[in-house]
């Protein structure tokens, strides 16, 4: 069996041509890259929207190493995004995959139907198509896709609970990693949000409230645990750490924020620790690895969206 590693190309969601660490087994070509050096490999499937919405799905599969085709974009994107995930975390902070032991990241594209959501399943990324006018497919943002990454950090480490705001901070942690990821903007998902629409968001963390987040703890949202209520709302309430974090990269920069960001998720916080902890962590994280003006920066932010 003629079995080797190899380089393809691909058409992502947006149009745009990567390259693609890819794998080739009897003339066959799979977006399975074992190029990282880890034990484990990123790996990509499809649904095909199937009914029974099985996981993982089928192997994305190509005769020419050429993924171009309109039902291969989402996969590009999921695959090529989570390479560039996985390097994001390696190279800042030497984490080997999201458990720092080289586990699989594993993708399904094509997840249900017209479904407009990506999330981390506790052991793979999903990735709707989103309904054409809320969303196009998921996976041709680079924030999801980090987004949803860093719940698997999130899982492997704080474990912080899905829920009020443990969950909230959850939820804003990712979206943090989005940005340091995404790089671009304080927008999350803009680019596959209402593609009919240009220039808007499903969330910005600069200015929450210009899509109905809080952004400070007067306005934190008391919704009902449940899933009609968001589970206390972790997508509406993240809008107050997300705008503390915007304050944070603000006053001292990306790179110092980032090493304090990792190092208060992966060593201080718990599973129950609400918005206080959570400002205490990263002021212990900057006295750390910084010096006291850079935590009392941290402070500061935190207060002026009302957290001390
Ligand atoms: C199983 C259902 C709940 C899973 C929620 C996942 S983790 C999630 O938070 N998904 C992101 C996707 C995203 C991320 C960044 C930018 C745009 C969209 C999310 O925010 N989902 C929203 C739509 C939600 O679930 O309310
Ligand atoms: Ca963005
Ligand atoms: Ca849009
Ligand atoms: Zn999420």
């Amino acid at each position: 069996v003629k079995e080797a590693a190899a380089t393809g190309s691909g058409t992502g969601v947006l149009g745009g041509t990567k390259s693609l660490n890819t794998y080739s087994s009897n003339n066959t070509y799979y977006l399975y890259d074992t190029t990282k050096n880890m034990s484990g490999v990123i790996q990509t499937y499809d649904n095909n929207n199937g009914g029974q919405w099985s996981l993982p799905g089928d192997y994305v599969t190509d005769t020419d190493n050429k993924f171009i085709s309109e039902s291969q974009k989402a996969a590009v994107d999921a695959h090529y995004y989570a390479g560039e995930v996985y390097d994001y975390f390696y190279d800042n902070f030497g984490r080997v995959s999201y458990d720092d032991n080289g586990a699989d990241i594993t993708s399904t594209v094509h997840y249900g139907s017209n479904y407009n959501n990506a999330a981390w399943t506790g052991n793979q990324m999903i990735y709707g198509d989103g309904d054409g006018s809320q969303f196009t497919y998921l996976s041709g943002a680079d924030d999801i896709v980090a987004h949803e990454l860093t719940h698997a950090v999130t899982d492997s480490s704080a474990q912080l609970v899905y829920e009020n705001q443990p969950g909230a901070l959850n939820e804003s942690f990712s979206d943090v990693f989005g940005y340091f990821v995404d790089n671009e903007d304080w927008l999350m998902g803009e680019d596959v949000y209402t593609p009919g629409q240009s220039g808007d968001a499903l969330r910005s963390m600069s200015n929450p409230t210009q899509y109905n987040q809080p952004a400070h703890m007067d306005n934190y949202r008391d919704l009902p645990n449940t899933e009609a209520g968001d589970w206390g709302g972790v997508h509406i309430n993240s809008g107050i750490p997300n705008k503390a974090a915007y304050n944070t990269i603000q006053s001292i920069g990306q790179s110092k924020a980032e090493e304090i960001y990792y190092r208060a998720l992966t060593n201080y916080l718990t599973p129950n620790s609400n918005f206080s902890d959570a400002r205490e962590a990263l002021i212990q994280s900057a006295n750390d690895l910084y010096d006291s003006s850079t935590a009392n920066s941290i402070a500061s932010a935190w207060d002026s969206v009302g957290v001390n």
